[in-house]
């Protein structure tokens, strides 16, 4: 397959950039600004934040808001009108609360954003004859013309042509579906094939490479966002100069492409991410107009397939839970009124009010504001910025945390310590050779953001560099990537006769010891010598990196993939440290006492993580490689998992694994991390957090960012969800077992007397008092005791609790009828009030006595909400509104019996309280 675009197959990068009006060194910044008023700001259609009715509508979508519904076209259909209206406000306000709650989080957050806000590199001219430079930019300033660096963990900013591309591949999940990388790369035309295949013999694999069929599509077809034909080569392992895999690729059929189908080779698509390599790209599309945003809708959004999340398991799961219950009430209360007492449909008013007075409907909104309450706090702190607000529950119920090593515990600034050759004598020539691979590595791969290791090798070689970069000229680089822990370049000497004339081409191997001495011409004795030598340097925490060179033939082209990494001559090993990041030691400390286990999961050597672990004052016991894991099944690595501290010579799916296997067994896990090899575990952990200055991947596929350096912010960001799951979780136990009580009561009553306990408006008066003072319980501070331990809401433990509670809630309701009905015989209006009054005085002792209290007294919040809860219990059966409610006063004598019935549910639910608690502290 051929590739001839309309201009010419050499002209063919020329004749994009020409076409879209740019070049090689990018468009002025005049320009670009021109540009930017006439294709409008680089963002998807979809994208923008949901504005207050988008939100409001999404709020009617839940379990309780449903079932109210319900009720409510029940009552409407019974031409109960009073009934109808109360279930519309209470709906209407609990979406209102809940929109408010999202909202403040959100604009709390704002600021944030803008922090963690993905940019890209963009080439530019400050004028059309200066030199251009690289520059920062938000994404959705990006317009057609402009040219942007790629490196791994970049999301792909827009629709891209690519100018080079070294080592590419590319994850187009979010447009395909598909999960394996896809190579990227750039059509090399200005080789004839001829040559190409000539001279790539070595490798294996055959060096031509084979460009998408029918894909002569220039600019103005690749914006139009509709791809051509696609013939992906198939095979990751391919770098810049190296042809692996076009033999299947030549073999692909030419097919015409759904949305779906993976882009040419040549192209890069916004909403994919850069997996490995680096690129230079020009924008063809943005905005409306890029192949995204012609997709399927939402493709692409969040990046983050969700699983059930434990805030879905807990939460969710007890909501659900609930709301069958409800359903059942209603019928369940027509069908006792019929059988016992012979009562019809006119009890039906009745029932719907009752299961309306058993939801708990404020359940969403105390949610919502407990979450968005405890993230605007940390938002506004600068610390920690929650991208869903359910994370934050998640984050207090994790009981183990996984810690990526390199740019998380340890600053990503390494320093040189020393280099030596295999016997351990000073060697500055290894310096200089891993100068020469880490020059030549960032030169010719040129990612966006140099790589920390090379960059200190760099430091550390000082002027040897300028020569090294004179001496030597650079033909091909192949850097690193996620489970490939090495980087080669491969140079020529530049007027060196010899080399000239034999064309000579130098590899320039660095790496992980292990690897690269597996590639080296050694003996057995002498590699496991040399891997001792590197082991002592990296027990001592140093990061070792082994150099080794090759002289091969010169190639053409410098077509050269991994399969010409072999036969190397060893060189020596280059030492790193690795600083501590100062607030490390202090997080992992605080969180251990909160009960979360730490564990440490790095690509690095086991001597170097043990190191660093010790320093960080974590005990690491045996450290368990990559290579253990990979030789156990899934059932075998949980118990490893669970007793392991350090996982060290982690590939991107060992950490992912291990996160897995946590979570299997049983676990709540989190994972921290910043880099592309720790995307897959951020996705598998049940939260993912990330630094700020993690990759754009990372930061994207993480539920929780953390904004400032300091890393003891997490455990105020764990503190947070801690504190929100105490709250509603007081919440769900106070309004539960109050609600239980009352329905049991209602039952009770409505059987054994000849006349309604309550009337329906009564119950949903008395509802809207009850779910209003129940919101202050969003407020509340929980005992420090919540705080210390992982915070789950268990279902089990809940009902028990409400069971408990509830009948004794009954009981006292019981109580308060015979004390009514004795002391003025059964009078229904006198009762109704009676019972209205002592209601909302056990609802307010209730919330005091049941709430989690802390040692530092009862919030402003909650005080309130029980004294107003106390007075109008009092004084609505006296006032105006009584007999519109039908309620008439009592007399003195029964106050003060209602008092007596008070005084003994409040000796009983503390005694019952202490019990509980007792029995449930000795049953943990
Ligand atoms: N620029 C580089 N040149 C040569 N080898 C490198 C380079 N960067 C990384 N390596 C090797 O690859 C190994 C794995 O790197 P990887 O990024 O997976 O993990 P890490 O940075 O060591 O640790 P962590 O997983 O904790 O972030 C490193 O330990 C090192 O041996
Ligand atoms: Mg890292």
């Amino acid at each position: 397959m051929v590739w001839a675009p309309e201009g010419g197959p050499a002209g063919s990068t020329l004749q994009t950039l020409r076409e879209l009006g740019s070049g090689p060194r990018g468009l002025t910044e005049d320009e670009a600004e021109r540009r930017l008023v006439r294709h409008g700001a680089n963002t998807l259609p979809g994208r923008r934040p949901a504005g207050r009715l988008r939100r409001f509508g999404r709020g009617l979508r839940d379990p309780f808001t449903a079932v109210l519904l319900c009720l409510g076209l029940v009552s409407a259909a019974l031409a109960s009108w009073g009934t109808a209206c109360v279930i519309t406000v209470l709906v209407t306000v609990s979406c209102a609360l809940r929109t408010a709650g999202e909202h403040r989080a959100d604009r709390a957050a704002a600021a944030l954003r803008e922090l963690i806000a993905t940019t890209a590199t963009v080439r530019r001219r400050p004028a059309p004859d200066a030199p251009a430079v690289h520059r920062e930019l938000p994404v959705d300033e990006l317009v057609p013309g402009d040219v942007v660096l790629l490196g791994p963990g970049d999301l792909v900013p827009a629709d891209l042509r690519l100018l080079r591309a070294t080592g590419l591949t590319v994850h187009e999940a979010a447009l395909t579906g598909e999960s394996a990388p896809v190579d990227k790369r750039v059509p090399d035309l200005a080789a004839g094939a001829g040559a190409l295949r000539a001279a790539g013999g070595t490798g294996g694999a055959p060096a031509l490479r084979v460009l998408p069929g029918g894909g002569g599509d220039v600019a103005p077809a690749l914006a139009s966002a509709t791809p051509t034909a696609s013939a992906v080569p198939s095979g990751s392992g391919s770098y810049s100069g190296s042809g692996s895999g076009s033999d299947s690729a030549s073999t692909s059929t030419s097919r015409s492409a759904p949305a779906s189908a993976p882009g040419p080779a040549h192209l890069c698509y916004q909403g994919s991410s850069v997996v490995s390599g680096t690129a230079t790209g020009v924008v063809v599309a943005t905005g409306g107009a890029t192949r995204l945003s012609g997709a399927l809708p939402g493709a692409g959004r969040g990046g983050r397939e969700r699983r059930t999340s434990p805030f879905d398991r807990s939460v969710n799961g007890i909501a659900w839970t609930l709301v069958r219950f409800m359903l059942l009430t209603a019928p369940l209360v027509l069908l006792a009124g019929a059988l016992l007492r012979g009562r019809g449909m006119e009890t039906l008013p009745f029932a719907v009010a009752v299961a309306v007075g058993l939801t708990p409907e404020m359940l969403p909104v105390v949610v919502t504001a407990a979450l968005a309450r405890g993230a605007a706090a940390l938002a506004r702190g600068g610390e920690v910025i929650v991208r869903r607000l359910p994370a934050l529950h998640d984050l207090g119920a994790v009981d183990v945390l996984c810690v990526d090593k390199t740019g998380t515990l340890t600053q990503d600034r390494p320093v040189l310590d020393r280099a030596v050759d295999g016997d351990g004598a000073d060697a500055p020539d290894v310096l200089h050779w891993a100068a020469v691979n880490a020059l030549w590595t960032l030169q010719l791969a040129e990612p966006p953001v140099p790589d920390a290791l090379d960059e200190a090798v760099l430091d550390a070689a000082g002027d040897a560099v300028l020569d090294a970069s004179e001496e030597y000229e650079g033909v091909a680089a192949l850097p690193c990537a996620p489970g490939r822990p090495l980087s080669t370049a491969v140079v020529r000497r530049a007027g060196d006769p010899r080399f000239a004339l034999a064309g000579t081409h130098l590899l320039v191997v660095k790496g992980a010891p292990e690897e690269v001495l597996e590639r080296c011409a050694l003996d057995a004795p002498e590699r496991e010598r040399l891997l001792r030598r590197a082991g002592a340097l990296a027990a001592d925490g140093l990061r070792v990196l082994a150099v080794a060179r090759a002289e091969r033939p010169a190639r053409a082209h410098g077509t050269y993939g991994p399969a010409d990494e072999h036969g190397l001559e060893f060189t020596g090993f280059v030492a790193l440290r690795d600083a501590v990041a100062p607030t490390a030691a202090e997080a992992l400390a605080v969180l251990a006492d909160r009960g979360v286990e730490v564990k440490v999961l790095t690509g690095d050597h086991p001597g170097t993580a043990a190191r660093v672990c010790r320093e960080l004052g974590l005990s690491p016991g045996e450290v368990v490689t990559g290579e253990r894991l990979d030789a156990l099944a899934d059932e075998e690595l949980a118990p490893l998992a669970a007793r392991t501290t350090v996982f060290a010579r982690c590939a991107p799916e060992h950490k992912a694994r291990v996160v897995r296997a946590l979570r299997a067994g049983g676990r709540t896990a989190g994972f921290l991390g910043d880099g592309v090899n720790d995307l897959a575990a951020l996705r598998e952990a049940d939260v993912g957090v990330c630094p700020l200055a993690g990759v754009d991947v990372a930061r994207e596929a993480a539920d929780v960012v953390l904004a400032s350096k300091d890393l003891t912010a997490l455990d105020r960001a764990v503190v947070a969800g801690r504190r929100s799951t105490g709250n509603i979780s007081a919440y769900l136990r106070i309004t539960l077992s109050s609600n239980l009580g009352n329905v049991v009561a209602m039952l009770v009553a409505g059987l054994l007397l000849p006349f309604l306990p309550m009337l329906p408006a009564q119950v949903l008066v008395q509802n809207l008092f009850f779910d209003a003072a129940q919101l202050a319980l969003a407020f509340d501070r929980p005992a420090d005791a919540v705080l210390r331990r992982p915070a789950r809401l268990r279902p089990r433990d809940l009902l028990r609790f409400v069971t408990v509670f509830g009948v004794l809630n009954a009981a006292a309701d019981v109580a308060t009828f015979a004390v009514l009905t004795l002391s003025h015989g059964g009078a229904e209006e006198a009762f109704h009030a009676g019972w209205f009054t002592e209601n909302l005085l056990t609802q307010a002792m209730v919330m005091l006595l049941l709430r989690a209290q802390g040692r530092r007294g009862v919030p402003g919040p909650v005080r309130l909400a029980t004294t107003a809860l106390a007075v109008v219990g009092l004084l609505l059966p006296l006032s105006p509104l009584g007999p519109v409610l039908s309620m008439a006063g009592l007399p003195a004598l029964s106050y003060g019996l209602l008092a007596g019935v008070l005084a003994l549910y409040g000796v009983g639910l503390a005694v019952a309280r202490r019990c509980y608690e007792a029995s449930a502290a000795a049953a943990a």
